[in-house]
């Protein structure tokens, strides 16, 4: 099957620090991927390389048939391209709804009118319903998360890119929102999931990429690579000896 989204060779310093070093990346369509590595290894690097908020110094990437490379992060964004924030940075001022509104007209170039219907929608799958007309500035942590992937949603993805999304959360929150993403999967959108939270990763995740300096360092089955003595050391600092 033809990748839905690819990297290759795609290289990204910052004066002397590489921080994405010849990359290889493929993304099937209805994929679920998770990304692993140590911090500081270049991962949301990768996300930002992948939405254009940052230009590769060398590599191409491309999303289906198009090369994207040289693309502005809205056009991709509008071809199918949507992401999440490490860090949620809603406008607190405007209700959940009013976020929701503002993703879907700049992600999909649609009126307010034509994407409300969807809007709706997409906050009752996210659990955000009860709080729509909530400002989104009162929402817990969890809340948040879920808005920042109701707000990738109305960009109707067709690769959604998550980034440590389950972070700070507790147990329960945690697989509550691994129900939302699993749903979300099976629905058909394929997915690239950059998570500290391993447990939470692999329950959801077919394949795992392991990203250490830059580089892949291994893929492949999620358990049998987490499991490696080679990600155990480098990604864990357990000692296989
Ligand atoms: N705009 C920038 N200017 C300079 N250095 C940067 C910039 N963006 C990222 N870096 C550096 O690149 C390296 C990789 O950062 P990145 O955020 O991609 O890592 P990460 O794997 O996502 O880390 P974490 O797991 O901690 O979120 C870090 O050393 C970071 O300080």
């Amino acid at each position: 099957m033809a990748p839905l989204l690819r990297l290759q060779t795609v290289s990204k310093s910052y004066g002397s620090l590489v921080v994405t070093n010849k990359l290889d990346l493929e993304l099937h369509p209805r994929e679920a991927l998770g990304v692993i590595g140590p911090n500081g290894a270049g991962k949301s690097t990768m996300f930002n390389l992948i939405t254009g908020d940052v230009r590769p110094d060398a590599g191409r990437i491309f999303f289906g048939e198009t090369d994207v490379t040289a693309m502005p992060p809205h056009e991709r964004c509008r071809r199918g391209i949507g992401r999440s924030y490490q860090i949620p940075h809603p406008f607190t001022n405007m209700t959940v709804f009013e976020n929701l509104l503002v993703g879907a007209c700049y992600g999909t170039g649609r009126s307010e009118a034509q994407v409300t219907d969807d809007c709706a929608e997409i906050l009752e799958r996210t659990g955000l319903l009860p709080k729509a007309n909530m400002p989104a500035g009162k929402l817990s942590l969890l809340e948040r998360k879920r808005l920042e992937l109701a707000r990738a949603l109305a960009t109707q993805p067709k690769a959604l890119l998550l980034d440590e999304i389950a972070g700070g959360l507790t147990e329960a929150e945690c697989q509550e929102l691994v129900a939302t993403i699993r749903a979300i999967h099976a629905a058909g959108t394929a997915i690239i999931w950059i998570e500290h939270v391993v447990h939470a990763l692999l329950s959801v995740v077919e394949r795992l990429v392991v990203i250490n300096f830059g580089a892949k360092l291994d893929e492949g089955d999620p358990q049998t690579v987490f499991n490696s003595p080679q990600v155990q050391e480098i990604y864990m600092g357990i000692s296989a000896e």
